[in-house]
């Protein structure tokens, strides 16, 4: 019997690769430009949940965060971005594999209290008591851990679920302490709560499953983002120096393998050209000055490869 649901206006996706990055939220923008920088050319159209890669057989699919870890472990989706916090909440870490970490979307998942009341000073106090979260099995793992159960359904802390506005919780009397994403911590100042226990570290990672249907593909992605990570990462720093000092120079920035060294058209000195961790820069600099080298220059990398 012939389907008897065709949707027309779906685009054909079949060959392609199916690679899912969240809609919405935190991790949108930052997810848009790593895929400007790696050369992901596409054109959403408004309302359209999936994108043709013009320039490479894939399918972009935007789905909430929260799913992506989900879809990837179960196979319907190639290669994902999305948070460590939901990997493991959605408790897929065994069925997707982790290729990149990026750096991007870095939070801690953190209980907090009441800054006010005295006798909730650590995690330990809450046991027992009302816990909101929309992290309801990390929060069970944590707190049955605190208890000494092997079970994490079989703790006496009442975890209970919110889809947001966690913060709120303790304040309109729903609960005692909550668990939730924290960066700078101004919503939880703002909502008068401290933190008491860090349950993860997070960040967003770039996952595929364990049996992806495009390898190939696949690796070429990881490739090109480990390339625009590094470039991030690092700043090529160019100067002249003495050769008597070149021995003292390159300790001071040895690179990734090692420094590039080119003969200068004045007699006794080299220039050097090497790759140095942007955040490290400024003290390379005062060293390098201090040893003598003139005419440092500091560059910033567009794109690398290993
Ligand atoms: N304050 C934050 N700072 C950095 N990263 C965050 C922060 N909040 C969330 N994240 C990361 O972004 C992911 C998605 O969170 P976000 O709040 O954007 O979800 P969402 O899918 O838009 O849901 P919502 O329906 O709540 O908007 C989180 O799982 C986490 O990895
Ligand atoms: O420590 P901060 O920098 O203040 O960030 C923390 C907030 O960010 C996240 O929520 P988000 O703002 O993404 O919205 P949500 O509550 O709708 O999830 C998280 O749930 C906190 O509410």
């Amino acid at each position: 019997m012939a389907n008897a649901y065709i949707n027309t206006s779906l685009p054909d996706t079949a060959d392609r690769m199916l690679f899912a990055v969240p809609k919405k939220g935190r991790l949108y923008d930052q997810c848009l430009g790593l895929l400007n920088s790696i050369g992901i050319e596409f054109n959403r159209k408004p309302r359209h949940d999936i994108a043709l890669v013009s320039n490479m057989p894939i399918a972009l699919v935007f789905l909430p965060a929260a799913d992506i870890a989900a879809y990837v472990a179960k196979g319907n989706i190639d290669l994902g971005i999305t948070g460590l916090d939901i990997i493991r909440e959605s408790q897929t870490e065994n069925d997707v594999a982790e290729l990149i970490r990026l750096g991007f979307g870095k939070c801690k998942l953190q209980v907090q209290a009441p800054a006010a009341n005295q006798t909730l000073k650590s995690a330990e106090d809450l046991v027992g008591k009302r816990i909101v979260t929309s992290f309801i099995n990390l929060t069970k793992q944590r707190f049955a851990q605190l208890e000494g159960v092997d079970d994490p359904e079989k703790i006496k802390t009442q975890v209970r679920f919110v889809s947001g506005s966690v913060e709120a919780a303790c304040g309109l009397g729903l609960a005692d302490g909550i668990v939730d994403l924290v960066e700078s911590g101004d919503t939880m100042r703002a909502a008068g709560l401290h933190a008491i226990d860090t349950i993860l570290d997070t960040e967003s990672v770039l996952i595929t499953n364990q049996h992806p249907r495009f390898p190939k593909l696949a690796q070429v992605i990881q490739q090109r983002v480990e390339g625009i990570l590094t470039a991030r990462k690092f700043v090529l720093c160019q100067y002249n120096i003495a050769r008597s000092s070149l021995e003292s120079a390159c300790l001071i920035t040895p690179g990734r393998k090692a420094p590039t060294v080119t003969s200068l058209e004045q007699e006794g000195w080299v220039a050097v050209s090497v790759m140095v961790e942007k955040k490290l820069i400024g003290d390379k600099m005062d060293a390098l000055t201090e040893l003598g080298a003139t005419d440092i220059l500091v560059l910033d990398i567009a794109n690398a490869r290993a």
